[in-house]
């Protein structure tokens, strides 16, 4: 059996492999990025190992000047990533370079195409990290020894990235991690000085801890102007070739767009450039540095309720935790970037954070920075604009019921499919809608059904779609949720037209109210007898003039939940209070005519019942006795064609 010491060879899981094979294939019109990941995982293993000396400084006692350094052989074809960060013990190694953690990993790989060009934005958005050094090695070999341990509790990981990896026990005289990359035959060129050095510059120039490379050395010139021959024993010197400065504590006017778009890709993992940013130094009585990111592409994982989240927590320049989700509501989780306090502790843990007061107001401050930042975007760059609510709008829809205090901020961003183009697309603001609103309307409608054509073509818009009155059509599983707490928007109230009365009609004329009241009269025979049908179906049967087309539709009550959210919670498993729709017949539909002269009872059941049955049709539910209803309806054409 194999000891710790021995080298052992172990699998990689199927998804690194999977994956691996995937990106080297997928990503070779892109593969000098792997060096931006490695540095950007050395610069993450420095940060961690500074957090960890805030509690421990012996850790960083033997070598206190925390760097990365990039070495190459261009004889050897190797470029080496050195840093002296907080480094892996053998498990970490395992773990980290053998597995890939992240939930949801299975589901995102089957989404994956075989399509080059779509599967390199997919595995970009999923974040390549340590694996992209295959993308031009033949073989990588890391050595790494953790902050604190021995020099001989030291591991080499190596791997040919087709399977598997060996592990084995070594000496390592320097804390932290060395990375060699045997370059595969045709990329030695990555071995090289100049290339190296602009790589830096383009790709981690705003790192804050200094990437070095050894520094050129020119030879001194003798008298006669020869070169003198240079002293072997000179030690090597390194000089940092990026700025090695943290990006955030520049001026805003000193950083470039691609700074900021490469510190993008530094902070958040993603691979293609944010949408749009906000980058703001806050003094007074609190003092803090923000630097917000929106990405311009939905993570796959955007729905998992435990996504992680938050942004890069910084205390006076020292980075103290990623994820720091106290930061920003949850609705928000989409936002990505930096905060660097001057006025937290070294110290702080995430129930510090959970608790404190300078975090909340930090919280507000940013929440409402966010905001303003789209509120921006949604007036100036509409189609920029558009880009974004498509990827995230439905988690901002969450804002409403999240942040209160905020909802009518959060309303101006929402965008709704609605009558007015009657496509699914959700390209209508509710300043719009308001604008277009007729004259002696009063109110904003919407329905809610499961789907968009459900919605679309509910019979509940005949009568609105006839007086020309605009509806939202609002078919996301988060929409009824978020309509419950909208209630107003610009002092108008939301209305759902499938509950209550619609009144529609305050211009109606006394001739026009008479002539309903008698008509009222006239219909409350029929309206009794099919009452005495589907007493057990629903509260009541009434006339109604919603409708044009249609004979019937289903009406909840004004403060009874809606028949889809109350579907949802039934198929989540929750016990609802029995609650019955009330059925609405349009008095002058033909069948509704025919059926006040229908003498026949049995007939007529039937066709009170067919009503009905159409009625929760078409507003997207289900039958209780499917069989029951396609009988009814065989029967009636059987008598309809004798
Ligand atoms: N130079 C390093 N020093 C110490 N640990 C490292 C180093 N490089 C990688 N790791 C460890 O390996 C893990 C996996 O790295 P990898 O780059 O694959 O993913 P990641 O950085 O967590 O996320 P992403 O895939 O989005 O880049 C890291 O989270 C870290 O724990």
């Amino acid at each position: 059996m194999a000891t710790e010491t021995q080298k052992e060879t172990l699998g990689f899981q199927t998804e690194v492999k999977q994956l691996l094979h995937l990106m080297i294939h997928s990503l070779y019109s892109n593969k000098e990025i792997f060096l931006r990941e490695l540095i950007s995982n050395a610069s993450d293993a420095v940060d961690k190992l500074r957090f960890e000396s805030v509690s421990n400084a012996d850790l960083l006692s033997e070598d206190p000047n925390l760097r990365v350094r990039l070495e190459f052989d261009n004889e050897a074809g190797t470029v080496i990533i050195d840093d002296n960060g907080i480094g892996m013990n053998r498990d970490d190694a395992i773990n980290n370079l053998g597995t890939i953690a992240k939930s949801g990993t299975a589901q995102f790989l089957e989404q994956l195409s075989g399509d080059q060009k779509k599967d390199s934005q997919l595995i970009g958005q999923f974040g390549v990290g340590f694996y992209s050094a295959f993308i031009v090695a033949d073989k990588v070999t890391v050595e790494t020894r953790k902050a604190g341990a021995a020099t001989d509790e030291a591991v080499r990981w190596e791997s040919s990235g087709d399977g598997d990896f060996t592990i084995e026990a070594i000496e390592k005289e320097t804390r932290g991690t060395r990375i060699t990359l045997h370059l595969k035959a045709d990329e030695k060129d990555f071995a090289d000085n100049y290339r190296l050095r602009s790589l830096v510059t383009k790709y981690s120039d705003h790192i804050s801890i200094p990437v070095e490379m050894e520094k050129v050395v020119y030879p001194e010139m003798d008298e006669e102007g020869n070169p003198k021959p240079v002293d072997e024993n000179q030690a090597v010197e390194f000089e940092a070739v990026n700025s090695a400065k943290a990006l955030w504590t520049r001026a805003r006017s000193e950083v470039s767009d691609e700074e900021y778009s490469e510190f993008y890709k530094h902070v958040s993992h993603d691979f293609q450039d944010p949408i749009k940013w906000s980058h703001n130094k806050v003094e007074g009585k609190l003092e803090y540095t923000s630097l917000l990111y929106v990405p311009s592409k939905a993570p796959h994982d955007l729905w998992n309720r435990d996504m992680q989240r938050g942004l890069k927590l910084y205390v006076q320049r020292v980075f103290i935790m990623d994820e720091a989700e106290a930061f920003l509501p949850p609705y928000m989780r989409f936002v990505k970037g930096v905060v660097d306090s001057n006025d937290l502790s070294l110290n702080v843990s995430r129930e510090i954070l959970q608790n404190d007061k300078a975090v909340d107001s930090m919280r507000s401050a940013l929440t409402k920075r966010v905001l303003d930042m789209l509120s921006k975007m949604a007036k100036n760059e509409s189609e920029k604009y558009q880009t974004f609510w498509d990827e995230f709008g439905n988690v901002l829809k969450e804002g409403p019921a999240d942040d209160f205090g905020n909802k009518d901020k959060i309303a101006q961003l929402l965008r709704f499919s609605t009558t007015h183009t009657d496509k699914a697309e959700q390209t209508e603001s509710l300043a719009g809608y308001v604008e277009r609103m007729s004259e002696g309307q009063d109110k904003i409608y919407y329905i809610y059904a499961e789907n968009h054509n459900t919605a679309k073509n509910s019979p509940h818009l005949e009568i609105l779609r006839k007086k020309g009155f605009e509806v939202l059509l609002l078919s996301d599983r988060i929409d009824e949720w978020m309509m419950s707490s909208l209630q107003e928007f610009d002092g108008k109230k939301f209305q759902d037209v499938t509950k209550g009365k619609l009144d529609l009609a305050e211009d109606e004329t006394e001739e026009a109210k008479k002539e309903k009241e008698q008509k009222a009269e006239e219909i409350k025979p029929l309206l009794d007898r099919m009452k005495a049908v589907l007493e057990e179906q629903v509260t009541d049967v009434t006339s109604t003039d919603r409708l044009t087309n249609s004979p019937a539709c289903l009406v909840v009550g004004e403060y009874d939940m809606g028949l889809q959210m109350r579907r949802l919670l039934e198929q989540a498993g929750q016990a609802m209070p029995e609650s019955k729709p009330s059925l609405e017949i349009n008095p002058d539909h033909p069948i509704v005519v025919k059926m006040d002269s229908e003498a026949d009872e049995e007939r007529f059941s039937d066709m009170a019942w067919l009503l009905f049955e159409q009625a929760t049709l078409s507003e997207g539910g289900q039958l209780d006795d499917p069989a029951s209803f396609v009988s009814r309806m065989n029967k009636l054409i059987v008598q309809l064609s004798q």
